[in-house]
């Protein structure tokens, strides 16, 4: 992230103009036992320190709602009002969707709201906006080299560059090109296309380390003459850039907390700070690959968060070699049962998540407990049953032996455990190549960065395929003891018996 003011004495002026700006907000209230601080030594941008010891409960900082930058506060409500009157894409259309303005989402809608503002010589949110990032560290800016430290992380096909451009090009640039007026004040230059493309990606990146979901204000209530309730909006969220709030920086152990009140969002300490210490906020349970996608960064405790992908592929390949003898033929017929369960759950999932099992912060947004890897996700194990029902319907004799439960979850474990090295091979590098790569301290660099991101999902398919192979351990001896006895699953004894 690269923040405008890149000489200290600029960077100390914009600072000072926006804490000015805020102060000055009617309803505005700032602690003085805090200080917004230069934190660009830690790779942090700003963030906010206690000056001093400050007590749970204390009110941090008070933001009015007025100066929140969203659908609420933009002047574009009132220029284009048809933009904002609309339902989300993909709900019931009245006949008026299919024009460019009823095409927007609260996304797209405050990368509008935001580009109109930084068009705007005489924004009245100006200090603001200066003092948000002009440049990214998220994925989304990497070259094509900076990407492929992220080796085959689960990240990669999210970072979305591709859908991002081709959004900006159908949703935003076609309505600030049909609205002039509404964008540009009198005497001010249209921007040529491609920088108000790159003024939109900045909005959008800004959005998404930046914005706040916000409670939107309840729609009026019909009178009792209106004989018809329009539409229930209660409770939808809005987003909106919320001034100092976003300040501060977070962690997934944290020490402040923002909340929504009517008039005011006001950001209080969720324990006792030390003098010195930062104020953090929350951006909730994310791994380190969502966080870097997201806000461009990662810590050490967001890594009991993370996650990775196995594609089912790599499981139904396994799958299929414990049955070699199947053909082409009964193949299809498995894949077409597949199929045909999959449209009628609703199911068919592409590719399955691995998590540990954590506890959430408490209350004071402390961390407790150690993460660990407890088991598959459920609709892994789903499938494989529907997978191994499919085969055993057109496998003959083949398939009868899968009528024994102990061999079913045998095949499953193995098939998932080989799924899982096969998924560790998809990274360039080994986990132990990798591991005398890390260092300690948090990284700032993207290569850095990115390797911590790999190295996360790779200790977690080693957890994984760990656990599953105590798992398959136990399940072993439990049926050879079984067999031992002379005992077998119901279904086998009494096919011997037949
Ligand atoms: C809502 S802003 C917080 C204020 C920001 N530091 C600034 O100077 O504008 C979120 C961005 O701050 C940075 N950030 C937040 N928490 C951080 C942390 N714990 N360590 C490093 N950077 C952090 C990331 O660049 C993230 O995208």
């Amino acid at each position: 992230m690269e923040i405008d003011g890149g000489h200290d004495v600029d960077f100390a002026r914009q600072t000072q103009s926006f804490l000015e700006w805020f102060r000055s907000l009617p309803g505005a209230t700032f602690h003085q036992d805090i200080q917004l601080v230069d934190l660009r030594g830690n790779g942090a941008g700003r963030g906010i320190i206690a000056t001093a010891d400050i007590v749970p409960d204390t009110v941090l900082f008070t933001i009015p709602r007025p100066s929140i930058l969203c659908a609420a506060t933009s002047p574009l409500a009132a220029q284009l009002p048809s933009l904002f009157n609309q339902d989300e894409p993909g709900s019931d259309s009245d006949d008026e969707n299919e024009d460019d303005d009823k095409s927007q989402d609260s996304w797209t809608l405050l990368i509008l709201i935001l580009i109109r503002e930084y068009l705007d010589p005489n924004s009245q949110w100006k200090p603001y906006l200066s003092i948000l990032p002009t440049t990214f560290d998220t994925p989304m800016f990497w070259s094509d080299s900076d990407l492929s430290q992220l080796q085959a992380s689960s990240i990669l096909p999210k970072i979305g560059r591709a859908s991002a451009e081709s959004m900006i090009r159908t949703r935003i640039i076609p309505t600030i090109t049909s609205h002039p007026s509404a964008f540009y004040a009198p005497g001010v230059a249209p921007l040529p296309e491609d920088q108000l493309i790159t003024l939109a990606h900045r909005c959008g990146s800004a959005i998404m380390a930046y914005a706040f979901d916000l409670e939107s204000e309840p729609e009026p209530t019909p009178s009792d003459e209106e004989d018809e309730w329009i539409e229930d909006r209660e409770g939808r969220t809005m987003l909106g850039m919320v001034p100092m709030a976003d300040m501060l920086n977070a962690d997934a152990s944290f020490n402040a907390h923002i909340n929504h009140g009517e008039d005011a969002l006001t950001a209080t300490a969720l324990r006792p700070i030390k003098k010195g210490e930062e104020i953090l906020n929350y951006y909730g349970p994310l791994g380190n690959g969502e966080l870097l996608r997201r806000y461009g960064y990662v810590t050490a405790n967001h890594a009991r968060h993370d996650v990775v992908e196995v594609p089912w592929t790599l499981v139904e390949a396994r799958l299929k070699g414990r049955f070699p003898g199947l053909t082409t033929e009964q193949w299809t017929s498995v894949n077409a049962y597949i199929k045909e369960h999959d449209e009628e759950e609703g199911e068919g999932d592409d590719s399955f998540v691995l998590e540990r099992e954590c506890e959430d912060p408490d209350a004071a947004g402390q961390l407790h407990g150690e993460a660990t890897f407890a088991g598959l996700p459920e609709e892994l194990s789903e499938r494989v049953k529907v997978f191994l029902k499919g085969v055993k319907k057109v496998a003959g004799s083949e398939g009868d032996a899968l009528a024994d439960k102990s061999l079913r979850k045998e095949i499953y474990l193995d098939s998932v455990l080989g799924a899982l090295q096969d998924r560790e091979k998809q990274y360039a590098t080994s986990l132990e190549e990798d591991e005398r790569l890390v260092k300690p301290e948090r990284p700032v660099e993207r290569g850095e960065m990115a390797l911590w991101v790999r190295v996360g999902e790779k200790r977690l398919l080693r957890e994984a395929q760990s656990w599953v192979s105590r798992e398959l351990e136990s399940g072993r001896r439990e049926a050879s003891s079984k067999r031992e006895r002379g005992e077998e699953d119901a279904p086998a004894a009494k096919r011997r018996r037949a």
